[in-house]
């Protein structure tokens, strides 16, 4: 199984440009962390003095000062906090909403001849990784700057104490690099696996769920278990290694934190002895280091979520950083003639190394209507396919109006096509919306072709009509009911270009009929009608009959 290959340095710079988004919000909670960082000093050094005064007996309008400023300095610091929580959850809802509108910008916009080999909704099961980045982000910008914030400034103060607390900071510090250093690669590689893993699994489960009558009616299988089986147990092997690593790491700390505080209450206990602190300087640098190995403890178990937020943003980018289709920059002019569309030598293969269309050379003046015949696989999806502009990869040249079709602005020339081709479909939402697309079209204009096209009877049979709210998939209408709404959708609206694959599929005999006639008389458009169905041919002014991706015969 692939497993996408990861550098940590590659994965902080992406997360690092995301940060960069927010710079404002996330310079403010690193000022926060600062100022919170500086107020968790004031409490040892407020004990020591307390203990000061104490040790020397006198109790005076001073200690009580000194315990309000204390006191003060932690309600301070808790506010900081909660400021900074304020910020952290701004960006988070940030977060969801910046993907959100990504995702839906991008999805349709995608470079779909790139992403051929992809199951785009499995792919868009990524978006969930949003929510690992939020909880990442939390504890990348609240938990780890703080923590690293108060084991710099609680060195420093130690330092303060003795010389010999400098060499401890140094000593920690150097070990706490060691750890990450030694572990992280490893730790961010097995974490991406096992969530190349966990999309493996969630997209059999839905792939089963898609298929879900197969399955049901299947004679006693048990494959979709036995597939389930071999890729959660790859999940598991990489969730262990992932485990693994963290386990170095918490192991680390534990011998870590072990060494640290016998060394530290040994070598305290031996200054305080020699007298070269007192008790309250003793006091106050136990403290300091207790605060100073519990933010490194926080470092170390934050590191899961570390790299949960750094392989979240790099399943992310499966989406976001995928490659976009290109426009070109010529403007199909709006017109109410169709347009003279011709192949040049044109042959196609798919990423796969499938060859669909080999030498194709034809000549189709404006406003004819063509009918791509041949047998399946013979190729005619793949010839309207590039007529689309979104297949660009042809050998020979493709033109439309004598431009090359990669040429020109791909919405103008989607807003002068009309498509209707297979692969789409009917979505979640109503009648009218799957009709319009969000358009605004005049309803004359949908209900003169829902007339003409015979939906209309559809629309009348059921009482919210075009409020109806149609099923993902239009999986509980009929085919021909589908097919409707697919023409009608291609239909409506001016176009100059009509690419219709077999638009009268699943209609009867005289609904055909009148379908032909109601495609020719729509407008002065040039119509491609990709068909098994021979009966069309007398119909049309032109047949192209494919074989092989070969033109076998072309006539006019
Ligand atoms: N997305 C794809 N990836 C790889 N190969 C493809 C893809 N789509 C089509 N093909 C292959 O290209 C060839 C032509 O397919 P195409 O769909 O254009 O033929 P068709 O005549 O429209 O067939 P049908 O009527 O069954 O749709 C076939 O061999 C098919 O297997």
């Amino acid at each position: 199984m692939a497993t996408d290959k990861i550098s940590i340095s590659k994965s902080f710079s992406r997360f690092y440009n995301l940060l960069r988004l927010d710079k404002k919000d996330v310079s403010a909670v690193y000022m926060l962390a600062i100022l919170a960082g500086l107020l968790q000093l004031s409490v040892p050094l407020g004990v020591q003095t307390i203990i000061s005064f104490v040790m020397a007996g006198s109790f005076s309008t001073s200690i009580a000062v000194l315990i309000i400023m204390v006191v003060l300095g932690v309600f301070i610091n808790g506010l900081l906090q909660v400021r900074q929580l304020q910020v952290i959850e701004k960006m988070q809802q940030k977060i969801f909403l910046r993907y959100s509108f990504e995702f839906s910008d991008r999805l349709p916009k995608l470079n779909i001849e790139k992403m051929d080999n992809y199951y785009l909704p499995e792919l868009v099961n990524r978006f969930f990784d949003t929510v690992s980045l939020q909880k990442g982000l939390e504890k990348l910008l609240l938990d780890l700057p703080a923590a690293v914030i108060q084991v710099m400034f609680g060195l420093m103060l130690l330092a303060f104490y003795h010389p010999v607390f400098i060499a401890f900071g140094a000593l920690l510090l150097i070990i706490v690099i060691i750890i990450l250093r030694t572990t992280s690669p490893r730790g961010l590689s097995s974490a991406l696996k096992a969530s190349d893993y966990k999309y493996h699994v969630a997209a059999w489960l839905e792939e089963t769920a898609r298929v879900i009558r197969t399955f049901k009616f299947a004679k006693s299988t048990t494959m979709h278990i036995e597939k389930t089986d071999k890729l959660v147990s790859g999940y598991l092997d990489s969730r262990t290694q992932y485990f693994r690593v963290l386990l170095t790491q918490f192991w680390s700390l534990i011998s870590f934190k072990v060494i640290i505080t016998a060394a530290m209450l040994i070598v305290g206990a031996m200054l305080l002895v020699n007298q070269q602190i007192n008790i309250g300087q003793f006091i106050a640098a136990d403290i300091v280091i207790i605060t100073i190995i519990g933010s490194v403890e926080k470092i170390i178990l934050s590191l899961d979520k570390v790299y949960d937020a750094l392989v979240s943003v790099e399943k992310l980018g499966k989406v976001t950083n995928a490659e976009m289709e290109e426009s070109g920059s010529i403007i199909l002019a709006d017109s109410k003639e169709g347009v003279a569309v011709s192949f040049v030598n044109a042959g196609f293969s798919y990423p796969n190394g499938s060859k669909a269309l080999q030498d194709i050379s034809l000549s189709v003046p404006a406003g004819s209507v063509v009918h791509v015949a041949g047998s399946s696989g013979s190729g005619k999806s793949t010839l309207l396919r590039l007529l689309t502009g979104n297949y660009k990869s042809f050998s020979g040249s493709v033109l439309i109006e004598d431009v090359p079709v990669g040429n020109y602005q791909l919405d103008s020339l989607r807003a002068q096509t009309g498509i209707l081709l297979s692969s789409q479909d009917i979505f979640h939402g109503t009648l009218l919306e799957n009709i319009t697309l969000g358009n605004k079209i005049p309803m004359d204009e949908i209900t003169t072709l829902a007339n003409k096209t015979g939906l209309e009877h559809f629309v009348r049979s059921h009482k919210d009509g075009y409020d109806m709210v149609l099923d993902p998939t239009g999986n509980r209408l009929s085919n021909h009911v589908k097919q409707n709404i697919l023409l009608v959708r291609a239909l409506l609206g001016k176009h100059r270009l009509l690419l219709l694959e077999e638009p009268f599929e699943h209609l009867d005999t005289s609904c055909r009929e009148c379908m032909i006639d109601l495609v020719k008389s729509e407008s002065n458009a040039t119509v491609f009608i990709a068909s098994e169905d021979e009966r069309l041919s007398s119909r049309c002014d032109i047949v192209i009959d494919l074989n092989k991706g070969t033109i076998q015969k072309n006539s006019a």
